[in-house]
């Protein structure tokens, strides 16, 4: 099987289309051009002209961080400077340890393996890929019942790129496995307004400093909603004005896309209206609060409450989700009566906790 036809759990990364396939193209290729993350940036610099240096693959790497934030990026620039091939697969994606032992005697020396979502690996798949990890090594059987055999294989020595959104979900055998661990964390304002100048210029798009800024200023920390807002800008400056994007072009077009000053959407607005209104600004359980809304818990937990808690809208607590000061004055509600303790957060507030892990009890 190769890569590509159905059902091979090795992706091919070339077989994007549309806004997929945009998003590709304004991946950063080389360190350099990475924005942000000067921390890890510089760490990953070390690993890999160590590895040149002394002609051996990278030291195997994992990548931590929420949703767009440039693990997938990261890992392809990690092959790109090491001049390696970059050979992309998922958690989900390897079901059985046959599917990784033909993933991984693929692979040729010094081949970087991308493994998104690694925390999502069967039990199975984990323990046969220590071995691989360690020694380079695959340890399989082979046959059912009596006449089951284990056969190990050599595998060439290649670089394993691990990405997950939830380090707290890996186990600590695979964890120590890695030479080296980073963590991404959200982008600033800045960085932002320099990955939406850099996309603009590569995509075209004219766009002035204030126009830029906006759209930065509205994307959540995060690389991949600043792409996303900079291409439906553009559909609204080309259909709606001259083509270009000034800060009056870039507001009326968030507006249309329900993309408010903070950078919540419809659905996080909906959120917050209901601990607010229906709730009396809580608290809440999480079930509680997404029947009310009707969506899925799930839905609620990972896309919409992290941007809610990172930017002080709302407050998980022991017991339920609370709505804080700063969420009553962005939805332009009057606070409630005095007396009634609101914890007061404003928005822009440090979180207290990673957002990424773990969850107070229900209290729905
Ligand atoms: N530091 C950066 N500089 C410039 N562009 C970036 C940067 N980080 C991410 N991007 C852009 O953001 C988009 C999303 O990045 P990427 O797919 O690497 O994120 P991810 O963390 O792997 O997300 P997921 O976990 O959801 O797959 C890409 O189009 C990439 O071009």
């Amino acid at each position: 099987m190769s890569a590509g036809e159905p059902g091979n759990p090795l992706l091919d990364g070339g077989a994007h289309v549309d806004e997929e396939g945009l998003e590709a193209s304004l991946r950063p290729t080389r360190l350099d051009d990475f924005i942000g993350q000067d921390r890890v940036r510089r760490q990953l610099q070390l690993v890999l002209t160590g590895a040149r240096r002394r002609g051996q693959p990278a030291d195997h790497v994992l990548l931590s961080g929420a949703p767009g934030l440039g693990k997938t990026t990261l890992a392809a620039i990690v092959a790109a400077e090491v001049g390696a091939h970059f050979r992309a697969t998922s958690g989900p994606a390897i079901e059985r340890p046959g599917d990784l032992a033909a993933i991984l005697t693929g692979l040729e020396g010094g081949d970087v393996l991308f493994v998104d979502e690694i925390h999502r690996l069967p039990r199975t798949v984990e323990e046969v890929l220590y071995s691989a990890m360690e020694d380079f090594q695959l340890d399989i059987v082979v046959g059912k019942g009596p006449g089951a055999r284990s056969i190990r294989l050599d595998l060439p020595r290649f670089t394993l790129v691990g990405a997950t959104t939830r380090t707290g979900l890996i186990s600590s055998p695979l964890r120590d496995r890695f030479g080296f661990a980073a963590h991404l964390e959200h982008y600033e304002t800045e960085e932002l307004l320099a990955i939406v100048r850099r996309s603009a210029g590569l995509l075209t798009v004219d766009v002035d400093d204030e126009g830029a800024a906006e759209i930065a200023s509205r994307s959540r920390g995060t690389p991949r909603i600043a792409n996303r807002l900079l291409r439906r800008v553009r559909d609204y400056a080309e259909v709606e004005a001259s083509g270009r994007i000034d800060l009056d072009v870039a507001r009326a077009a968030l507006e249309v896309f329900d993309v408010d000053e903070l950078g919540l959407d419809r659905l996080d607005r909906r959120v917050l209206e209901a601990v607010v209104d229906a709730f009396g600004g809580g608290p809440v359980g999480l079930n509680t609060l997404a029947t009310s809304v009707a969506e899925e818990s799930d839905t609620l937990e990972d896309a919409v409450e992290p941007f809610l808690l990172r930017c002080g809208l709302l407050q998980r607590t022991p017991r339920g989700r609370v709505a804080t000061a700063g969420a009553y004055a962005h939805l332009g509600r009057p606070l409630p009566p005095p007396g009634r303790a609101l914890p007061h957060l404003t928005p822009g507030a440090v979180p207290l906790f990673d957002d990424t892990e773990g969850d107070a009890p229900d209290a729905g």
